[in-house]
């Protein structure tokens, strides 16, 4: 087991158990938001197939309406309309118009549009105050090209890509299946929110942050409860759950010597790694236990979220094959000092916003045990070792990034 690690070299280890490839499932686009396409996407069409209009107005010939103006009106016959959907048929000529509407193709013949606001109708004719423009025009393909990839096998699927996939006419999509991501916590002192809180008791709030962390990585959470000092009981606990790719624990890990999860992945699995030189998250642990690599997550609330945010997600944005890095570090100015520690990397909590430039404040209280710095906090403030910044100095933040 190795121990004392770099947070770079914990990371390192920790991506490197994200072996092999998830399985593909095929989903309608209604349930495809969040996923990971596993698939890459062709357009089955241009988009627009034809050259259309971005306006209501009237479709002409451009050198018909130069020198159009309030005073100066352009008188053009109207022979006919397009309304989008439904193209014209025949062709415009000199000194015609078809009436077009927003989306619908331009008649052949027509090379520009005059907006409807820049023309009054008079029986048969239109009057045109304004010359007609071909920027109101929109090439064929100006979106989307037949046959070109715009998606790629990675890719998430954000709002707009879920938009641009049904632009593109598929109905149902290849994503790959979630990561099925097992949440155990240990601490004989921890209870269910809604029991009763005896003295000296804590509710479980790591399941839960926890499972917000991994939906919002694209897993899907596997709540395994909370176990008490059986080795038996974690791994009835684990068979009960079905496969897993990933399985995180929480507590049990600072003594070790007296945890049941510690004793269980010693005794049946192997430990790769114990301990980080970073804090938060210092007594981090990484296992094997049979084929399933194992998280053993501190306790305290915030350096259970730091470390799962540091290496549960790059774990999962990999095994997802994600295109997308699992974070970017940014710089800001900091508004208040930020304390530093010896010998380990430091990630403090910070409200990030712009005034002017990207700055940073802490959120007050840094304890491991202060949840609100993560409820409340938007940014890890990262301290190299052995230094603190100073109020007005630049430093190197992550945004925590919860998108979805
Ligand atoms: N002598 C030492 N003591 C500690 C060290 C150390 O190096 N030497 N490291 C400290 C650091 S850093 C951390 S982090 C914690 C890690 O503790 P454990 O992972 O062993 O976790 P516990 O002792 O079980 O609990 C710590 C803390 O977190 C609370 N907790 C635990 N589980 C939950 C849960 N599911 N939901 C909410 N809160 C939970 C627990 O009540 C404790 O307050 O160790 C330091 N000590
Ligand atoms: O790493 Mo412990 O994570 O600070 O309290």
């Amino acid at each position: 087991m190795r121990t004392n690690l770099s947070v770079e070299e914990a990371l390192a280890l920790v991506l490197a158990e994200a072996r092999g490839e998830l399985g593909v499932e095929e989903v309608p686009l209604r349930e495809a938001y969040g996923r990971v396409l596993a698939e890459d996407l062709a357009s089955r069409v241009d988009h627009p197939d034809q050259d259309d209009t971005a306006v209501d107005g009237y479709a002409c010939r451009e050198e018909d309406t130069w020198g159009a103006s309030g005073d100066n009106p352009v008188r053009l016959r109207v022979i006919g309309e397009s309304p989008a959907g439904r193209p014209f048929a025949g062709r415009v000529g000199k000194g015609e118009a078809v009436a077009v509407y927003t989306g619908a193709p331009i008649p052949p013949g027509a090379n520009a549009v005059v907006r409807v606001e820049d023309t009054r109708r008079e029986g048969e004719d239109v009057l045109l105050f304004a010359p007609a423009s071909p920027k109101d025009i929109r090439p064929k393909g100006d979106d989307l090209k037949r046959g070109e990839v715009y998606l790629r096998r990675g890719d998430l699927l954000t709002p707009g890509r879920l938009g641009l996939a049904a632009a593109m006419g598929y109905p149902r999509l290849k994503v790959f299946r979630r990561p099925r991501v097992g949440i155990l916590s240990t601490g004989d002192e921890v209870v269910e929110p809604g029991e009763p809180l005896p003295f000296g008791g804590v509710y479980n709030s790591n399941a839960y942050s926890l499972l917000g962390l991994v939906l919002e990585a694209g897993g899907e959470p596997v709540l395994l409860g909370k176990v008490a000092d059986r080795p038996e009981e974690v791994l009835a606990r684990l068979e009960a759950a079905g496969p897993l790719d990933l399985l995180l624990t929480s507590g049990g890990v600072s003594m070790g010597e007296y945890d049941v999860v510690r004793k269980v992945l010693e005794e049946r699995g192997e430990v790769v790694f114990w301990k980080v030189k970073q804090q938060p998250g210092g007594p981090l642990l990484l296992a094997r236990l049979g084929g399933l690599p194992v998280l053993g997550l501190p306790g305290n609330p915030v350096s259970s979220m730091v470390t799962f945010f540091l290496y549960g997600r790059p774990f999962l944005f990999r095994l997802l094959g994600r295109t997308d890095p699992p974070y970017r570090p940014l710089k800001a100015r900091a508004l208040t000092p930020f304390k530093g520690a010896k010998g380990k990397k430091v990630f403090r909590r910070g409200v990030l916003s712009f005034e002017e430039e990207l700055v940073v404040r802490t959120t007050g209280n840094q304890s491991s045990g202060v949840l609100r710095s993560m409820a409340f906090g938007n940014a890890l403030v990262v301290l190299p070792p052995d230094r603190d910044a100073r109020e007005g100095e630049v430093v190197e933040v992550i945004p925590l990034t919860f998108v979805l």
